[in-house]
């Protein structure tokens, strides 16, 4: 039975663990391993270590950048190193991101937090179960939260 390792963090605002958690749970039978830190430049890690030690096949980082200027290096800086723990092990790490200033209030936020993770949960399914799908959605502009942006026509 694969392994999905969730990592998540202290700072965001909404329990996305929560959320990645239940979605998969309602789809599919799978072993889940989660860890929670403070913030999104400890995801790298985190991630690498569900990888390594604990045999996860993909992993979901969550995490939620705060709206002020630091809050937006710190992201960039820890998508970076997201994206050197998927190279150094050969394996995805799905990064949801929610920046804080992407909802118009708390409410809207709560909703696209819970949304994005929800939909990126049902991309690491077919990642790991069904890469055929991904591969019928190809062009299709598919967005995670809001709406999606749709196909252009030729
Ligand atoms: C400036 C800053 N901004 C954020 C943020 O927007 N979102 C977040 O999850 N964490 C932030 N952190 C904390 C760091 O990611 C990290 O937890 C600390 O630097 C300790 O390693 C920091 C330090």
């Amino acid at each position: 039975m694969p392994t999905i390792g969730i990592a998540d963090t202290t700072f965001a605002r909404y329990d996305m663990g929560r959320a990645a958690i239940d979605e998969i749970q309602k789809n599919v039978s799978v072993k889940i391993k989660r860890v929670t830190v403070p913030g999104i430049k400890d995801l790298p890690v985190a991630a690498k270590k569900l990888i390594e030690e604990e045999g996860c096949d993909i992993v979901m980082a969550l995490g939620m950048p705060g709206a002020k200027e630091q809050d937006k290096i710190c992201a960039h800086e820890a998508s970076q190193g997201i994206i050197m723990a998927q190279l150094m092990t050969n394996t995805h790490i799905i990064e949801v991101f929610v920046h804080e200033n992407e909802g118009k209030d708390e409410k809207e936020l709560a909703f696209l937090m819970d949304r994005r993770t929800r939909e990126h949960a049902l991309n690491v399914i077919k990642l790991l179960f069904k890469p055929e799908k991904l591969i019928r959605e190809a062009g299709t502009g598919q967005r995670q939260g809001f709406e999606d942006a749709g196909s252009l026509r030729s």
